[in-house]
């Protein structure tokens, strides 16, 4: 799977610029899109699943350009779970699923096989009688994941997936996602830099609508490394002091003081020491500094 996204720009009739110009390539595996709020990964979503026109630019996938005359073909490799997933609330987990199926096209009995397989894998299958409403946050974005991949998908496009959750069920919603991604490509935003440290091998970070960086996340933190100091002040002034001059990325209290992490491309002017650099750090040199 090769999708290819030209000098796209998308520009709603407000005039935001959503998507400014944007160039990624995305090959098989799993890609976690980065922005803060706004930033225009859901609009930039919303035009992979061809719900969205492009204002101007191109995207093709495996050499198929996105165009209305492709549309179905297209759709047919796409699986999509937006944020805010609107299930059935009367309906069972089941009938629901069975419901999207019918709506999809998929012949019935092929259908319940893969509502079967899927709600095994996503450990819903005991839960498939009760009605939506009575699910966790969790649960309903995992009916959400099995309603994306019921057209077996070479494309899952997932939009903040793990936003809301408890700890064990980020986790879970995670490493479903990597399972996904053995057969196919999987793309999901997000804007906690944790998800993606445990599960991307590639990101992309988008700002205010333009692409900043996209490649390996290690290249991305090595590229942070030498520019991440760690030093310890003593009183409050200083703190702030160093707060108007660097971008700190931690600080924490400890024996001896205030401890805080600084990003600066040049060794701060106070007593500090290189320190680690984590992909936290990266993302937010990068959203700075914007040079990598
Ligand atoms: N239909 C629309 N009409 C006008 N402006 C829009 C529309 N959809 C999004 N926008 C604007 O486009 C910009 C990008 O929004 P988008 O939802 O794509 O960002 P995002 O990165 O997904 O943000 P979040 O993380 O908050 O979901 C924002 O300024 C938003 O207000």
């Amino acid at each position: 799977m090769m999708i290819n996204i030209n000098d796209l720009t998308v520009t709603f009739k407000n005039k935001v610029t959503a998507v400014d110009h944007v160039n990624l390539s995305i090959g098989s595996g799993i890609y976690g899109l980065l922005g803060e709020n706004g930033a225009g990964k859901t609009t930039l979503m919303r035009v992979l699943v061809t719900v969205l026109k492009p204002t101007s630019g191109s995207i093709t996938m495996n050499g198929v350009l996105y165009g209305e005359q492709n549309y179905r073909r297209l759709q047919k490799k796409i699986g999509y779970l937006p944020q805010e997933l609107n299930l059935y609330p009367n309906l069972t987990v089941r009938e629901c699923l069975e419901y999207m199926g019918e709506l999809s096209g998929i012949e019935k009995r092929e259908c319940r096989k893969r509502i079967d397989f899927y709600l095994e894998k996503t450990s819903l299958a005991e839960h498939q009688h009760k009605k939506n409403r009575q699910l966790s946050g969790g649960m309903k974005r995992r009916v959400g994941l099995v309603q994306a991949l019921l057209n077996e998908p070479k494309f899952l496009i997932v939009d903040e997936p793990t936003t809301g959750l408890d700890p064990e069920e980020r986790i879970r919603i995670r490493n479903l996602l990597v399972d996904f991604s053995r057969d196919r490509t999987v793309l999901f935003s997000t804007h906690v830099v944790e998800d993606l440290a445990a599960t991307c091998n590639q990101i992309a970070i988008m700002k205010k609508g333009a692409m900043i960086y996209s490649g390996a996340v290690r290249d991305l933190v090595s590229e942070v490394r030498g520019h991440v100091w760690i030093c310890t002040v003593k009183n409050e002034a200083q703190a702030r002091e160093l707060e108007t001059k660097y971008h700190v990325s931690a600080k924490q209290y400890v024996d001896g003081g205030l401890q805080m992490k600084l990003l600066s491309e040049e060794k701060p002017e106070v007593e500090c020491a290189l320190a680690e650099a984590t992909l936290e750090d990266a993302y937010i040199y990068c959203g700075q500094f914007q040079s990598l």
